[in-house]
């Protein structure tokens, strides 16, 4: 049986909130969110309310999709080569049909979501959308015919896939995904709270110049280091409240979390557990990867059905602002416990903590 959600949301949500707007400035204060969370059925109610305004409204303004992402023109898709397990069985014109996901790459916002779904694209059996539809947070009332209607046409044997990285953070996105199928598998692009929390500051600053500091966001009451913990840049990177929500509705072994960082420095390595974890060969290797140092990024030898190199945009790898040290600590404190508990959770050790 899934746990329902709604009455311990209702019921606890103030209350939870409560405890999450007053970080009283360390890590017991922390710890003791975390042993709340992770003790009582609440969990899923944490920032609830919250969520609906202030996260959402933030995700509202989502980045624009980059030239290169954006859907390609029906010729294209239909001239696009055919997984060689089906070279010859069909005929790649026109045929295929569009299915809905079978995977889908949940989040995290700022993870290197994009960079995953790129590189995945080079896959014969990987088919994806390039926007993001955001079928499972905004767009749910138009229903799946809407949703699936945006998908490529695949054929037998080939993931449909899309990206949407808002999912991760959506408290109904779980049970809506399970809704669709239950045998959906999830990945999660994570990376170091911190430096994710700088690199969404950074977005919305390039769109918005006149926002406050990140120093000023960061704080509910600098003096007493009272963290804003419903300023969505701090609230998406704790992970381990979201994945609980989660795990109301997916066994572990049905969500892959892939290392932000990891895919940075060692793409291949990240690709080759991705293709495992969806039952594919590994045809993505070292070889489709080089060091550009440029971009300061890996970047693809030949895009998917392209023969050209290709980076990400401009809007992938932005400079991020200088932090006062103290700050950036005094998050790093706010976040071990949660990483903590994220470890435990994943059997994964991310190394963000010192
Ligand atoms: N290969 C490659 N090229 C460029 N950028 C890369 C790559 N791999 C990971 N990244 C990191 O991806 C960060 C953006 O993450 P997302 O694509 O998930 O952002 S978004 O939520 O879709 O806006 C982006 O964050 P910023 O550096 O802060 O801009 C990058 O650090």
């Amino acid at each position: 049986e899934r746990c329902g959600t709604s009455s311990p949301v209702k019921a606890s949500s103030s209350r939870v909130e409560g405890h999450h707007n007053e970080d009283l400035g360390g890590s017991i204060r922390s710890k003791r969110l975390l042993y709340e969370w992770t003790a009582g059925s609440e969990l899923t109610g944490y920032g609830a309310s919250r969520r609906s305004s202030r996260v959402l409204a933030d995700e509202q303004t989502p980045e624009q999709p980059e030239e290169s992402f954006m859907l390609p023109p029906p010729d294209l898709v239909a001239s696009r080569k055919v997984s060689p397990r089906f070279a010859g069985k069909l005929s790649p014109l026109g045929e295929g049909s569009k299915k809905l996901p079978q995977a889908l790459i949940i989040g995290v916002k700022k993870g290197g979501t994009r960079a995953l779904l790129e590189f995945l694209r080079v896959h014969p059996d990987i088919r994806a959308v390039g926007a993001e539809p955001h079928f499972f947070d905004r767009n749910y009332d138009n229903g799946l015919e809407w949703y699936r209607d945006l998908m490529p046409k695949t054929l037998e044997g080939q993931i449909t896939m899309e990206k949407t990285p808002s999912y991760f953070v959506t408290r109904e996105a779980p049970a809506r995904i399970s809704a669709m199928s239950r045998d959906t598998k999830l990945i999660v692009v994570v990376r170091d709270p911190v430096t994710r929390a700088i690199s969404d500051y950074t977005q919305t600053l390039s769109k918005k110049p006149d926002i406050p500091s990140f120093e000023s966001l960061t704080f509910k009451n600098r003096t007493t280091g009272l963290i804003d913990t419903s300023w969505s840049a701090v609230q998406i990177g704790i992970y381990a409240k979201h994945l609980d929500n989660w795990l109301q509705y997916f066994p572990m072994d049905q969500i892959l979390f892939v290392s932000g960082e990891r895919l940075i420095s060692d793409p291949a390595g990240e690709l080759g557990r991705v293709q495992d974890f969806l039952g594919l060969k590994r045809i993505i290797t070292d070889k489709h990867f080089y060091f550009n140092q440029t971009k300061g990024f890996p970047c693809l030898k030949k895009a998917e059905g392209s023969s050209k190199p290709h980076c990400l945009g401009k809007t992938k790898g932005r400079t991020h602002p200088n932090i006062d040290p103290e700050v950036v600590q005094r998050l790093r404190d706010f976040y071990r416990p949660f990483n903590m508990k994220f470890y435990q959770m994943t059997g994964r050790f991310f190394g963000w903590d010192d």
